[in-house]
């Protein structure tokens, strides 16, 4: 069960890294009421009249609460420029290069003149975010924290794992919550397994997954021929039935976003995610030369981000980027997250092509169905994966 706060005595105020009991608890309900779950009570943000730091206050729930060590510390955030790539220019070598190279140096980047027209991309996030304000009674009924649930709104949360403190297992969530569904570009029965409400949601979706589907065709192709490939050969690799997975994330205001992460530092399990972000507020980073980025918010991009699959299919090549969002004291973020990864029948490794004595395999061949087996294993964890499959 996702750990319910139902009991307001666990309210604590914030002030910097102490924490005491809050002398206002009634106040501070509507908080501890918003960031919890059980499978009956979902969030409910839209009980929220306003979303300003004074409704939001200075409290937060003592698990949302990261341990030191997994804070932000957001003062070493730097703002260097993280590529905006132009794909409305006709396919060239110019364009190839540009996508290898953010590719290899960034493991994400920016795309405009993407093709996916913004009003549908607007569309997209708003019925998201129409979805997390459903009334709490319809939300509930798809909440769940049951892994094998295909579709389902939870809240990733990770647990202490050494031993300071007596700590070790306790589980401390993220500032947000999650919606996963099965999308596909081509076959449209996963709408059937959608809520019927928000009742736009399916319909939009559907759009939307046609043109991702072309989208993402397009940018495996450059990425292929980038490593030196026939551009259809990540695509073929990658298998006929891809797995591709949709996560919605909603990040509420938090009082203190030093002390919170809305999503922990991980990297994507797939091969190719495509995300559309709230215009206008910041919240995704990531690491680059050994240090955190903000991947500021330009209007009317989407973001591209790599894999793990795209990592290991171009031996290291390709870099799948660590990456973590933060949250905002002011304003609510969305985000709505297109994973594409291979068949899990797709036998996956270093493409042999791009492999001579200068540059030796580093990981080794699996079905892709055993990479899940280990992230299932990990679960909770500041997850190695692919490390588990390096030579
Ligand atoms: O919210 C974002 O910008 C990133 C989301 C993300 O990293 C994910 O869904 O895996
Ligand atoms: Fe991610």
């Amino acid at each position: 069960m996702i750990r319910s706060c139902t009991s307001y005595n666990n309210l604590v105020t914030l002030r910097g890294n102490s924490t005491r009991q809050s002398p206002n608890a009634k106040n501070k309900v509507l908080v501890c009421r918003n960031m919890s779950m059980t499978s009956r009570d979902s969030f409910n943000w839209a009980n929220s009249e306003t979303e300003t730091a004074s409704k939001f206050s200075i409290s937060v729930t003592p698990n949302f609460i990261l341990p030191v060590e997994r804070r932000p510390n957001l003062k070493q955030v730097s703002k260097t420029g993280i590529p905006v790539i132009d794909m409305g220019k006709p396919e060239s070598a110019t364009l190839v290069d540009e996508i290898a190279r953010a590719s290899e140096e960034y493991g994400l980047f920016r795309i405009t003149n993407h093709g996916i027209p913004q009003q549908l991309c607007d569309s997209m996030l708003s019925a998201l975010v129409d979805l997390f304000h459903l009334p709490p009674q319809t939300k509930s009924l798809l909440v769940s924290d049951d892994q094998t649930k295909d579709v389902r709104i939870s809240n990733h949360y990770r647990k202490v794992e050494d031993d300071k403190d007596n700590q070790k297992g306790k589980r401390f969530s993220m500032w947000s919550e999650v919606f996963k569904h099965p999308w596909h570009p081509t076959d449209d029965t996963f709408a059937l397994l959608l809520p019927s409400d928000p009742p736009q949601y399916r319909n939009i979706v559907l759009q939307y997954s046609k043109e991702m589907g072309v989208l993402m065709s397009r940018l495996l192709n450059l990425m292929s021929q980038g490593l030196g490939l026939e551009g259809d050969y990540l695509k073929k690799v990658l298998g006929d039935k891809p797995l591709c997975r949709a996560q919605g994330n909603f990040y509420p205001p938090c009082s203190n976003p030093e002390l919170t992460l809305g999503l922990g530092v991980h990297t994507d399990r797939d091969a190719l995610t495509v995300i559309v972000p709230t215009p206008n507020v910041a919240g995704l980073q990531i690491i680059k030369d050994d240090k955190w980025v903000a991947v500021d918010p330009v209007p009317n991009t989407l973001i591209v981000n790599l894999g793990d699959q795209l990592q290991i299919l171009s031996n290291g090549k390709y870099k799948s980027v660590v990456h973590r969002v933060v949250t905002n004291e002011f304003h609510h973020r969305a985000s709505l997250a297109m994973f594409y990864g291979p068949d899990k029948d797709a036998l996956i490794g270093p493409i042999e092509n791009l492999i001579d004595q200068q540059h030796p395999p580093i990981y080794k061949h699996y079905y892709f169905r055993e990479f899940l087996e280990e992230y299932r294993r990990q679960e909770g964890k500041n997850r190695k994966i692919k490390e588990a499959f390096q030579i």
